[in-house]
């Protein structure tokens, strides 16, 4: 019996008793470096951070516990008062870890090691876009509800975006982002007598056309709605991410 049958055999009596039996087996074969890949409990794994500039998406990645405390310690270390976001120059790496849920039969509580591209919004560096989504196992699209002007935009650059094949059958993460902003008439979009001041997260769904992105690239899409301001909403949809990534 060569190398892969072993594996192969092993593996599949490992199933066949059981997950607990898998790590087992990973022990006794874990000689083998795919091996041990396969059965890691760590991925690293990327992801692209898109949506038109101001969008919060910079605020986004800073509202995550495990990337504010780091920020934290470094205004600490060189004397800061207070941690600002200005707008992204082309583009940034964040790194930070988080479990997969344990619904994962394997790979229990299994780590994700994100290397997040917090890409700028700017007109002239969307086109960076294209060349990072090769590169990159997951989107993520940030939307300001409150730019009710720029909504268009926004769909036709998400769209343009998932005309590259390599973002064929990505999970795709959609932030509605500044849900705290209060406007006094929440669903005024809806209501033509009204200035249009906020986008109901409902109706973001039709505006961007996620149905049909969804049925033309085999995507799995979420829709999520947060504030970076308060913290609300922005981990449980990197959790998804986290969760729907592909292992
Ligand atoms: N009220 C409110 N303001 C927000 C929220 N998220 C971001 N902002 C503000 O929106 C502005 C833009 O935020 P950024 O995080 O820099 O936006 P960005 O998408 O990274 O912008 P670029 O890097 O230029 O593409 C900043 O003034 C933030 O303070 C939010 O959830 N609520
Ligand atoms: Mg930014």
């Amino acid at each position: 019996m060569d190398w892969a049958d072993h594996c192969d055999k092993a593996l599949h009596d490992a199933h066949a008793a059981g997950a607990w039996a898998v790590r087992a087996v990973a022990e006794v074969v874990g000689e083998s470096t795919a091996c041990r890949r396969l059965f890691s409990k760590q991925r690293a794994r990327s992801a692209l951070l898109v949506g038109l500039d101001n969008a919060g998406k910079s605020s986004i990645l800073c509202s995550l516990p495990q990337v504010r405390q780091r920020l934290q310690k470094f205004a600490r270390d060189h004397g800061l008062d207070e941690l600002r976001v200005d707008p992204t120059t082309a583009l940034q790496l964040v790194k930070f870890t988080m479990a997969r849920s344990s619904h994962h039969r394997l790979h229990r509580r299994a780590m994700v090691n994100w290397h997040v591209w917090d890409m700028s919004g700017e007109g002239r560096a969307r086109p960076l876009w294209l060349y990072y989504c090769s590169l990159v196992q997951a989107i993520v699209f940030v939307v300001d509800v409150t730019d009710v002007e720029r909504i268009a935009i926004a769909r036709n650059e998400l769209k343009h975006l998932f005309s590259h094949p390599s973002t064929r059958g990505l999970p795709l993460l959609v932030m509605a982002n500044k849900t705290d902003v209060t406007t006094g008439n929440d669903e005024s979009f809806a209501s033509p007598r009204t200035t249009p001041r906020r986008i109901a997260t409902e109706m973001l769904k039709g505006m961007l056309d996620l149905d049909a992105l969804q049925v033309e690239h085999g995507l799995h899409v979420k829709l999520s709605e947060c504030s970076a301001e308060t913290g609300k909403g922005i981990e449980p949809a990197f959790q998804w991410l986290t969760d729907h990534v592909n292992w």
